[in-house]
């Protein structure tokens, strides 16, 4: 079978994704999923002028006059209303937050104030108006659009919605995964280890790419290299709406997985893609609906499949229109001799340029750790000179 282009196994993973359906989830439980409906601000923030110091307010007026010395008229706390106008000559002692009535259009701190019996003089170099006076609408007014779905619900995000007092909000649905892993040498990270096994790293690691979107997966197994049972295995799998399986995809005589998905009437999309690390990654769509990756065993290989592919899918059916990708310049040159497009670790500098990161190709274990994201290297592209500007896939930061 001739090998798929990258982008053409990114145009067909485009046309294949629909948006996930949607549903209302209580505010308690919107950490870290995608919200699917804009928000917008119920009433001006802030809602009144709040005093943004301790101390007290004035009108502007009086102090042009040369008023220093000032009659307390009350004391205003928070979530208070002024029970009496202020007139001229006096003041309110007004607290951090307190509504700021509209007479008083200037806030003299504490610190620059000498209180007794009910008078207050006041001192200060030099007034501006509205001096420590958060205006009314000065962050929005009511009916602002304050966040565009697809968003993710992010700490700030969480906050901005108990702001506005959105408690029930309408979010993507998560989809129902089935992660399997294959190989008679895996082993789980909890067992004892031969000298020829190998942890399962990359169960973990797609678990926990899953569940920065929130996506626990409804099926999570591990099966050796026994195509009985991983036909038994996979045809349950199928029963989820997304069967993300890693291993055994490529040419070897205990690679199993293209073989026994053909057997269970999953179409293949792409198989092969000219991609490295990652070439021999598989996409399937089965009869009952479920769409299946099978994803390259090294762990560097199922990052990266995971990363561009996998994560390409998940976001369209987010509903976002890409998955976020950069155009950064390179800080190093690089020659490669091969023609396929390749997917290189790199961390971004403080100024937004990119270093690869020394890796011993797809088996590393350690590399990925001291990257940002993954770079690319395109098809035709035998030499990056310093300061070309190329594609950079930022670790998921789903926003
Ligand atoms: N004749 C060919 N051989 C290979 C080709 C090819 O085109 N022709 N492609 C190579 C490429 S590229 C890759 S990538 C690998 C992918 O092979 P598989 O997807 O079949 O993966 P495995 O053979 O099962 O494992 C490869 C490697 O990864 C380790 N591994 C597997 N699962 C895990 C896991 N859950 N956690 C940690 N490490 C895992 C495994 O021990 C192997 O070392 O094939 C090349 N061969
Ligand atoms: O996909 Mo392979 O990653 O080049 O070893």
């Amino acid at each position: 079978m001739s090998l798929t282009s990258f982008e053409e196994a990114i145009s067909i993973l485009s046309a294949i994704s629909s948006s996930f359906e949607k549903e209302n989830i209580h505010l308690e439980e919107a950490d870290g999923r995608i919200l699917a409906e804009n928000i917008y601000a119920d009433r001006d923030y802030p809602p009144f002028n709040r005093a943004a110091m301790d101390g007290y307010a004035i009108m502007q007026s009086d102090w042009e006059k040369g008023i220093r010395k000032y009659q307390i008229t009350e004391t205003i706390f928070t979530g208070q209303p002024a029970k009496s106008p202020l007139t001229s000559g006096s003041c309110y002692k007004i607290m951090t937050g307190a509504a700021t009535p509209e007479a008083a259009n200037i806030i003299i701190r504490r610190e620059d104030a000498a209180e007794s019996e009910a008078q207050v003089i006041l001192y200060s170099d030099g007034l501006k108006n509205y001096q420590n006076i958060a205006r009314q609408g000065e962050d929005s007014n009511r009916g602002t659009l304050l966040l565009t779905a697809p968003v993710k619900c992010s700490p700030q995000v969480i906050a901005l919605l108990a702001t506005v007092g959105k408690v029930t909000l309408q979010v993507y649905k998560l989809p129902k995964v089935a992660l399997i892993t294959t190989g008679d040498e895996i082993v789980s990270p909890a067992a004892g280890i031969g000298p020829f096994q190998i942890r399962n790293s990359n169960q973990y690691l797609l678990r926990s790419l899953l569940n920065q979107w929130k996506i626990r997966p409804v099926l999570c197994a591990h099966v050796s290299d026994d195509k009985e049972k991983l036909r038994t295995l996979l045809s349950t799998a199928l029963e989820a709406q997304l069967v993300i399986i890693n291993g055994a995809v490529s040419a070897g005589d205990a690679d199993h997985v293209p073989a026994v998905l053909k057997e269970l009437d999953v179409k293949t999309l792409f198989h092969k893609v000219s991609i490295r690390p990652g070439k021999p990654i598989l996409l399937g769509k089965a009869t009952s609906g479920a769409l299946v990756f099978a994803l390259p065993g090294n762990p560097l290989s199922c990052l990266s499949t995971f990363t561009i592919f996998v994560e390409h899918y998940l976001y369209r059916c987010f509903g976002y229109e890409a998955r976020p990708s950069q155009l950064l310049p390179i800080l190093e040159s690089r020659t490669k001799k091969h023609t396929l497009t390749e997917f290189f670790p790199a961390k971004a500098d403080h100024s937004g340029g990119l270093n690869g990161i020394p890796f011993n190709g797809s088996g590393d274990v350690t590399a990925a750790i001291y990257a940002d994201g993954l770079a690319m290297q395109p098809a035709d592209s035998t030499q990056l000179n310093k300061n070309d500007f190329i594609t950079f896939y930022p670790f998921n930061q789903n926003k």
